[in-house]
């Protein structure tokens, strides 16, 4: 194997060159590779790679993935405009791959359902429309009324737009505003990669339930509302705190590893770590990589994922943002209830977990926020975050009655 083979070679291939259309955002969708690479064993015993969030593997190389991953650099005002365009100026090999499989998987999806009136066999939600929330509010929403809404919404590239410093990833005051007015009428949840402790910082809302840690480190809300009782106790939650020691001991030494490295910087998420080369010359990627590959080889209980521009180290544990969705939904009393509507956006693969959790319940709606198609277990789609604002603007008009039912009125 060579040296460029730290993750799986092509679990999952995923349509990064497809512009989205105007509109509906997503009409098809580019297959998942079930069984098209396996992973190397030797490595995967030293080293957990998951799957699930590894994501964009196009043409087999973690470059490419890594490349595929997400915009490199902001517009001038912060705001991420249409990244597709900047993060493919010229497509490469990869990208014309990417291209064709994605035209041939969803001619053959056509193909298949033309001829036997059904979805391919084990290309579940690919095929799928995933239109706007915001063009098809009422229809996204219309299975939620007179059911009680719980909200999730995940930070970066949610609430606030991706920008190159991490550490100035701040929400707007209008956003902030959308969100408190949500809060007011739902139980609302932000749930994040970062620490609870950053995320608060940035998000301000003493109402709100938070999940650091990508889900490990649970708390809120520490101020009363209209769907917390005076005397209830904070909700409060830590999965993984045997984890605490070692990844302060791994954040240190990677930080003193990527000091030589331009542009490198790990983030200390509490629970977990996140090594960003989003400012890294692009020649020096491959070095990020060793280095973090070289660190982890020690400790065989740490997983290695990647998200926009960035590769995360957590403990090898089952728990995730899917699992955090659960436990608070547990938390508010509405665990198997059949009249509870959890409506979760992100824009990560992290968020996966919990599209995937919604998609198991039968309820609820998972919004995947991107500006092109992507593979999702979510439903609808948004664009980027000045949609999600609108979107939640709309949501905080849709309740119906008072006195803390919080059920929808569409
Ligand atoms: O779950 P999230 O709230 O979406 O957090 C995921 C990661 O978000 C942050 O990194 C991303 O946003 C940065 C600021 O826009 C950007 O510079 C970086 O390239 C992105 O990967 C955060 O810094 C990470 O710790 C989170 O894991």
């Amino acid at each position: 194997m060579t040296k460029h083979a730290a993750f799986p070679s092509q679990d999952v291939v995923t349509a990064v060159a497809a512009p989205a259309p105007a509109g509906p955002h997503f009409s098809t969708f580019a297959p998942q590779l079930k069984g098209a690479a396996a992973l190397d064993c030797k490595k995967h015993a030293r080293l957990h790679v998951d799957p699930a969030a590894t994501g964009v593997a196009v043409g087999g190389s973690w470059l490419e993935t890594m490349k595929s991953s997400s915009p490199r650099s902001t517009t001038a005002d912060g705001e991420n405009g249409d990244w597709m365009v900047r993060a493919h100026p010229r497509p490469g090999l990869a990208e014309h791959r990417a291209v064709l499989f994605s035209i041939f998987f969803s001619a053959r999806g056509e193909i298949d359902r033309w001829i036997r009136g059904s979805r391919p066999a084990g290309l579940p939600h690919l095929q799928e429309k995933h239109p706007s929330a915001l063009a098809q509010f009422k229809e996204a929403l219309g299975a939620a009324k007179g059911m009680k809404a719980v909200v999730f919404l995940d930070y970066d590239g949610t609430l606030s737009p991706i920008v190159a410093d991490p550490d100035r990833a701040f929400m707007s005051d209008e956003m902030r505003d959308a969100v408190r007015r949500v809060a007011e009428q739902f139980p609302t949840a932000i749930v994040s990669g970062r620490s609870k402790d950053k995320v608060f910082e940035f998000v301000k809302l003493t109402e709100l339930y938070y999940a650091g840690s990508h889900g490990m480190d649970i708390e809120g809300p520490a101020k009363q509302s209209n769907h917390v009782q005076a005397n209830a106790e904070a909700v409060r939650y830590q999965a993984g705190s045997e984890f605490l020691p070692v990844i302060e001991e791994v954040y240190h030494t990677l930080t003193a590893r990527m000091e030589p490295i331009a542009g490198a910087m790990v983030e200390n998420n509490k629970y977990c770590l996140s090594v960003h080369f989003r400012n890294v010359q692009e020649e020096e990627w491959e070095l990020v990589n060793e280095e973090v590959r070289s660190v982890l080889k020690e400790y065989t209980d740490l997983k290695l994922t990647h998200g926009r521009m960035v590769l995360e180290i957590r403990p090898s544990i089952k728990w995730d943002k899917g699992k955090a969705l659960e436990f608070l939904l547990s938390s508010l009393g509405y665990a198997g209830r059949d009249d509870v509507f959890p409506i979760y956006i992100g824009d990560d693969r992290t968020d996966e977990d919990a599209f995937k959790v919604l998609r198991g319940m039968g309820q609820g709606i998972g919004i995947l926020v991107s500006k092109f198609p992507k593979e999702t277990a979510a439903s609808y789609s948004l664009r980027d975050p000045a949609e999600v604002m609108e979107f939640l603007d709309k949501l905080a008009k849709s309740k119906q009655g008072d006195g803390g039912a919080a059920t929808m009125a569409i």
